[in-house]
Formats: C-alpha cells, structure tokens, sequence
C-alpha cells in the first residue's frame, strides 16, 4: 500500500542557513531517501550545485521565484514525479527562494498535495532564523514565525547569549523553536526512518555511511528534541481528541499513533504543525485506547498525560459521533492504488 511522502518546506531570509539546513539532511539521511526541489533565484543555480551530488533526487526550479509561478502545475507535477512510488523516497524538502513568500508557497504546496501530487502530503513550514542577524532583522520575519510549524534557529555559535533570542521567539511560534548550529536538524523528526533500508553493517559502505563518516562532527550537532509516549487502556472521545490535536498541544511539531474511539475500529492518527490526518489501521494493528508518541522540543509529558485522560470516552455515549475525526480522513484513492 503506497504511503504518503511528506513535503517539507523550508523557508527563511537570504543567507540564514537553508542550504546549509538542506545539506545536513541529506548528509545525516541514514537511509532516508530525500529528494530536494530548490527554488533558485537568477540564472545561476548555486544552490543547486551546492545540494547536487548529496541527494537522491535534485530539481531545480530554473525559472526563478516560485512564488511569481503564475500556475501551480509547475510545482505540483514535480512534486507527483518525486513522491511517485516508483522514485521510492521517504521525504521532500523544498527549499525556498531568500525571496519567496513563505505563505504563498504554503499554499502551492496545499494546492499540489490536494490535485496532482497525490502521493504527497504536507510535511509542514520550517523557518529557518539566523541568530546572529542584525538585531530586530528576526523581528521582521514575525508574521512567518507565526505560520511556522517549527523555527529553527541557526547560527546560534555566532551570538554569546542566544538565550533572548530564543525566549522572544518561543513567544510568538506556535510550534517548537529548536537552536542549532550549522542546520544541523535531525531528519527523524521530519520523517520515520524506514525499516527496509538499514545501512550495511560490512561489506561495501553505503554512500550516507560515508558521508556522515566524512562530517564525524555531525554526531554530536543535532538539535535537542524529545519525544513523550501516552499510552491509555480505555478509548477516547472523537469530538474532545480533534479539539486537543486542533490546539497543537505546546512543542509538539509531530505526533503519531493509533487511538481507537468506542464502537470503531482504530485509526492511525499523525500530525505535522497544524496538518492533521486520519485513516483506518490495519487490521494488524489492535489498542484498545491510545497509542500516542509527541516529537518537538520543550514538552511538558505530564500535562500531555493529563490532555490525553481529558480526550477519555463518555461511557455514557457509546456511540458518538465520528465526524470530528473522520474530517481529517485521507482521501482512499491513495491506498486504493
Ligand atoms: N557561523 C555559522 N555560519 C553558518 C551557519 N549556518 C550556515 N552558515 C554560513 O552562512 C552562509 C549562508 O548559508 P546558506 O546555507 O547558503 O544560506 P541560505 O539561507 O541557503 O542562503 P540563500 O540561499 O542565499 O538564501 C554560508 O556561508 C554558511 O556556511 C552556522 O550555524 N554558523
């Protein structure tokens, strides 16, 4: 059954770190297959140069800002190409323009997962800031900061105390804001490894195993994130678990699991920032409440605990509603092909 290959956007001013940012994922990918669309600005494709060689797939988008794309098709018909089965990737990262307007690239993406790019979903905005930019240059970038799934702010070996910066940004995302240095962002909390591919444990060096051997700094680089497992024996609420993944509980930039409501069989629930998608488990697949694992940066496990006992089912109801969960249902062509 073909999965859904998610499409991450990066995004950021000019200069803050996003090839850098690119480059650290497909260096650290692992056995993640990445493929990368840049968005260069002017004739010459520096951007692309820099990336190709590392990535499993490279497509640049010559013809300048994509935001200035009169027509979508161009992006959607790129994106149905590298997240075909056939190409076999687990992630795409587009990087934007310095230039391109972030929330009009969102949009574009939106517009191409939901036509042609139908094995693609949204993998979510991230901002990349640049801490050691000239005061008040990250304060222009609020109203992006405000759409950002997850900030990273980068260069943070540039400033002596980026802990201001860090604290005025975590005011005003409504995702996790991680400080790193040299884009060094774990892939994994972007997308799960996958089980078919390990890299050799002998015989001939698979191609990520040289690079990360070539970059051995990298190992201890990674941006601090965490994860917070729930688990619960009793089913949830369908309309009181949609309100709490709607609120994106704080930190949290991507939560997964399996949750069975009363009366239905369970669902394979996953988030991405602010995207939501549902779809039956398999029938491999049986909990009798919650399976639940929140990835992000600066979670409170226990207030998560106590969210989730707060989504608990009314035995009273024993058949409620389903409609607030099964709005976010993915659309069956996918699986059915
Ligand atoms: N000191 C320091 N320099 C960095 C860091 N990350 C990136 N750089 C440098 O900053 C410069 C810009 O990085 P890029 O990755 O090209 O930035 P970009 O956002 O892709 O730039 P545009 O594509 O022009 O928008 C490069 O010279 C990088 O080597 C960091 O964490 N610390």
């Amino acid at each position: 059954m073909p999965r859904r290959v998610p499409v991450v956007l990066v995004a950021g001013r000019l200069g803050v770190g996003k090839s850098t940012l690119v480059n650290h994922l497909l260096r650290r990918a692992d056995g993640i297959r990445v493929g990368v669309v840049v968005n260069d600005f002017g004739a010459i494709g520096i951007d692309a140069m820099l990336v190709a060689g590392q990535a499993s797939a490279v497509t640049s988008l010559a013809d300048g800002c994509l935001c200035c794309t009169t027509d979508a098709n161009g992006l959607a018909g790129l994106l149905a190409e590298l997240t075909a089965p056939s190409a076999r990737l687990d992630l795409v990262v587009v990087e934007a323009s310095g230039l391109a307007e972030p929330r009009e690239l969102v949009r574009l993406l939106l517009d191409a997962v939901a036509g042609e790019a139908r094995h693609a979903a949204y993998g979510g905005l991230v901002v990349v800031v640049d801490a050691g930019a000239e005061p008040g240059a990250a304060g222009e970038q609020d109203g992006v900061i405000r759409l950002a799934d997850l900030v990273v702010l980068n260069q943070v070996d540039r400033v002596a105390d980026p802990a201001p910066l860090l604290a005025s940004l975590r005011a005003i995302a409504p995702g996790p804001v991680l400080p790193v240095v040299r884009g060094a962002l774990d892939p994994a909390l972007l997308v799960d490894p996958p089980a078919r591919r390990r890299p050799p444990r002998s015989g001939q060096l698979s191609f990520d195993v040289l690079l990360r051997e070539e970059h051995p700094a990298d190992e201890h680089a990674h941006a601090a994130w965490e994860s917070v497992a729930v688990e619960r024996d009793a089913p949830l609420d369908p309309a009181r678990f949609a309100t709490f993944l709607e609120a994106g509980p704080a930190g949290v930039f991507r939560s997964k699991g399996v949750v069975r409501f009363p009366g239905a069989a369970p669902f394979v629930v996953q988030t991405v920032g602010t995207a939501i998608r549902v779809r039956p488990a398999p029938r491999s697949v049986d909990v009798a409440g919650a399976r639940l694992v929140f990835l992000g940066a600066g979670l409170d496990g226990a207030g998560l605990e106590a969210a989730i006992d707060a989504c608990a089912a009314d035995p009273a109801r024993p058949e409620p509603s389903l409609l607030p969960v099964l709005r976010y249902e993915e659309s069956e062509r996918v699986d059915a092909v």
